[in-house]
């Protein structure tokens, strides 16, 4: 139930740990309410702005109204295979050793997670809008527990444990999706609420 004077907006996701952590990072003073909905929507393909673009419209053709998704990536810098760097969407095709190991004749074992929000006012017409945020790392042998995709072999930059080895608080301090709910959040506070998404409570 969204608190009196605060927007909601519908988050649609299938992640029940995504939804955890954006719970958690957001807290009591967050200036709009979200309202889960699980709905798994198709994984697209593509460069994660176009993903992000595509998975919003879909929910937004669902919901039919204002609306947020999120979608991350887990992206490697080595230079070799591609220049562009190679991005895994879903990371879930692959576990976590598999990660490892795919890197393994690589020296350059770096990478960021990679984190979008979009949000549509649920007209159509209108476009998308993008919030990302970066968190960079390095991919290590997994430790840690196995719950949430691949944090047991991300290393963030200072840091000497995973992820998923990482207090839960100091994950939503530094992570990818921190930094992408405080551009949304950011967002939020600016935008005129006469123009504000709103959904019937
Ligand atoms: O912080 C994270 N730490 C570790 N792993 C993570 C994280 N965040 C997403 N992941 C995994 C879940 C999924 O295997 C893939 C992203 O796919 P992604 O499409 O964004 O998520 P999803 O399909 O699980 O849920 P959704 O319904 O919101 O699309 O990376
Ligand atoms: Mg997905």
């Amino acid at each position: 139930m969204a608190a009196p004077g605060r927007r909601s907006v519908v988050f649609v996701t299938g992640n029940a740990k995504k939804l955890e952590e954006v719970t958690q990072i957001l807290g009591d003073s967050s200036p709009y309410t979200l309202v889960a909905k699980k709905i798994d929507l198709p994984e697209y393909q593509g460069e994660p702005d176009e993903i992000s673009v595509q998975k919003c419209r879909e929910a937004a053709r669902q919901i039919r109204g204002p609306v947020i998704v999120e979608d991350t990536c887990l992206c490697f810098n080595v230079g070799v295979l591609c220049s562009a760097g190679i991005t895994l969407t879903p990371a879930s095709s692959l576990c976590c050793s598999g990660l490892y190991k795919l890197l393994a004749g690589f020296e350059d074992k770096s990478a960021y997670a990679l984190c979008t929000f979009a949000f549509s006012t649920g007209n159509p017409e209108e476009p998308v809008k993008l919030f990302k945020g970066q968190t960079h790392g390095v991919i290590v042998e997994p430790r840690g527990p196995r719950d949430f995709g691949w944090d047991p072999c991300f290393q963030p930059d200072g840091y000497d444990q995973t992820y998923a080895e990482l207090p839960k608080a100091v994950k939503n301090s530094i992570s990818h999706r921190y930094r992408a709910l405080s551009e949304l959040s950011a967002f939020f506070l600016q935008s005129n609420p006469t123009e504000s998404p709103s959904v019937p409570s």
